[in-house]
């Protein structure tokens, strides 16, 4: 029976081990973590993440071929194949700071790997690292081996949160890099032979190992790179009279654009694109390339100019001041069908309002209080190290905040409604019922464009929403960003 380990129970580890269980029955695949809560809730009915379909996957195979623990080292010493999974940070300190990746968890991981193997193994890098980490990883095995093998491949994660079961099902691909060498074309069978339980052959791509590393940072590059041009675009439709969704749906019929990653929003968040890109923007630098560096610099830029000019938009528009005022924040997770907050627009946007002295209300039907206050007092990029490595008391700045469980709670006595994430619910909201109950005049900001503005401006609101023409109030009150 082969056997598989993931060190790392996270937003990847967790669904991509539980997939490869379900569809490779007869595989033995154990997810192992140092968070001790993190594995108790695997092994509890309430997972430490809401992923649609993944609790009827868990369920299915936990306790036969998939188990969750914290007995890292056992699980390591017996697996064939060990996918590292762990978080790779952007650094806050020393040489890189606030570009480079952080490998300190992947290095110790290794060492890790390298102290208890007692047979060959095939490591797997599933986090996302800089290109030619496997050479440096390989240096950390083979330093330690003791006449063991170990042989690194690069299978990196193109998952996306909320559609994580979806994608891992259906993958457009699965790409494995590995050396070309007989051992490296050995491991990349091996591996390619466990996906092939439900991958077909043709979506099993196969690289050199710096291939597939870099591949992983350009496509969330280049995924990122069209939010940002159509938030570009959003800026200039809003100074225009165009509409940025008839632009998108214009310029997304040609075959060559593709309809796809072109919804205008208050910015791009989540955990992976601006990590990855400024990764990116550091091994360009890295490598003598400051044009190239500059070039997708200028996509974070655009990105956090976009947060920027939302919050200037909320301010403008209320008299150029929201202090003491209640503003209503519907949404708070990085985008719908998750309740991950990681590098959520919702904490620059939140953040910005607060410097203004706004008092924010705060609802997301998966964001819980605790999260959102810590989110709200945390230093950037803290967020992405394992649990017990950060903050936990809030600071001060959550005084003016307050979480609640409802949409209507929220936005009732409030000035403004700030949409923030696009969840299905938001569309569907009483919105006569909600203006009834705020203050006049009443403001909505849409940031993700779910709501029908002309329906709402019947009802009497001021509406702003992202890219589309402004309300002749908004007009007379730019926003300079
Ligand atoms: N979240 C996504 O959608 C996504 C998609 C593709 C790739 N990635 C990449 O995958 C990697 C993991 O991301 P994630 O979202 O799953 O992170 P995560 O924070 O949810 O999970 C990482 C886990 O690793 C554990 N860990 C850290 N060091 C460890 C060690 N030495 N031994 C055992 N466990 C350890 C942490 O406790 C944590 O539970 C990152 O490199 C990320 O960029 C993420
Ligand atoms: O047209 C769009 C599409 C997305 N977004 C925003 O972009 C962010 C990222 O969305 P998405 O890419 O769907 O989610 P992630 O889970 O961050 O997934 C990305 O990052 C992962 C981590 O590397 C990759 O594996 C995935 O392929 C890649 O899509 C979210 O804030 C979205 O709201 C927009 O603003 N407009």
């Amino acid at each position: 029976m082969v056997k598989i380990c993931c060190i790392g129970a996270g937003y990847v580890g967790g669904p991509t081990m539980a997939v490869i269980a379900l569809k490779c029955p007869e595989v033995q695949v154990a997810v192992v973590d140092i968070a001790a809560p993190r594995i108790n809730a695997w092994n509890s009915d309430h997972l430490p993440i809401y992923e649609p379909g993944l609790e009827e996957v868990v369920k299915e195979c936990r306790g036969k071929n998939l188990f969750f623990s914290t007995d890292v080292e056992k699980h390591v010493a017996e697996a064939d194949i060990v996918f590292v999974s762990v978080n790779t940070p952007t650094k806050t300190q020393g040489l890189g700071a606030g570009k480079a990746a952080d490998l300190t968890y992947w290095e110790s991981a290794a060492r890790m790997i390298a102290d208890v193997s007692k047979s060959d193994k095939i490591v797997v890098e599933k986090s996302t690292v800089p290109v030619k980490t496997a050479e440096a990883i390989e240096k950390i095995l083979t330093h330690n081996r003791k006449g063991i093998n170990f042989t690194i491949l690069s299978n990196p994660e193109f998952l996306a949160e909320g559609t994580a079961i979806k994608d891992l099902f259906n993958p457009d691909r699965v790409l494995i890099g590995g050396r070309e060498t007989p051992e490296g074309a050995k491991a990349i069978k091996a591996l390619k032979d466990v996906y092939a339980h439900w991958v077909p052959e043709d979506r099993i791509l196969c690289t050199n190992l710096w291939s597939a590393e870099l591949s992983k940072l350009a496509a969330n590059a280049f995924l990122a790179q069209r939010i940002s041009s159509v938030n570009a675009m959003s800026a200039l439709c809003e100074a225009t009279g165009a509409d940025v969704s008839q632009v998108s749906h214009a310029i997304g019929t040609d075959s060559r654009i593709g309809p796809k990653f072109l919804s205008s929003s208050v910015g791009f968040g989540g955990s992976c694109f601006q990590k990855d890109i400024l990764n990116l923007v550091y091994i360009c630098e890295c490598n003598g390339l400051p044009e190239v560096a500059n070039y997708w610099k200028q996509v974070i830029r655009v990105n956090d100019y976009q947060k920027t000019r939302f919050v200037n938009r909320v301010v403008a528009s209320m008299f150029n001041t929201v202090s003491g005022k209640k503003v209503a924040i519907l949404g708070f997770a990085f985008k719908k069908d998750t309740g991950d907050t990681r590098e959520t627009p919702a904490i620059d946007v939140c953040k910005g309002l607060l410097g203004d002295k706004a008092r924010l209300s705060i609802y997301d039907p998966q964001v819980t209080e605790e999260q959102i206050k810590k989110d709200l007092s945390m230093n950037k990029f803290d967020w992405d190290h394992p649990a017990h490595l950060q903050p936990t008391s809030p600071n001060s700045i959550v005084k003016t905040v307050s979480v609640v469980w409802d949409a209507y709670e929220a936005t009732k006595d409030a000035h403004a409604v700030c949409i923030l994430t696009e969840w299905e619910e938001f569309r569907k909201l009483d919105y006569q019922k909600m203006f009834d109950n705020m203050q006049k005049p009443a403001f909505i900001f849409d940031g993700r464009n779910v709501v029908d503005v002309d329906s709402l401006r019947k009802i009497g609101f001021i509406v702003y929403s992202i890219g589309k023409p402004l309300d002749s109030w908004l007009k007379d009150m730019p926003a300079v960003a």
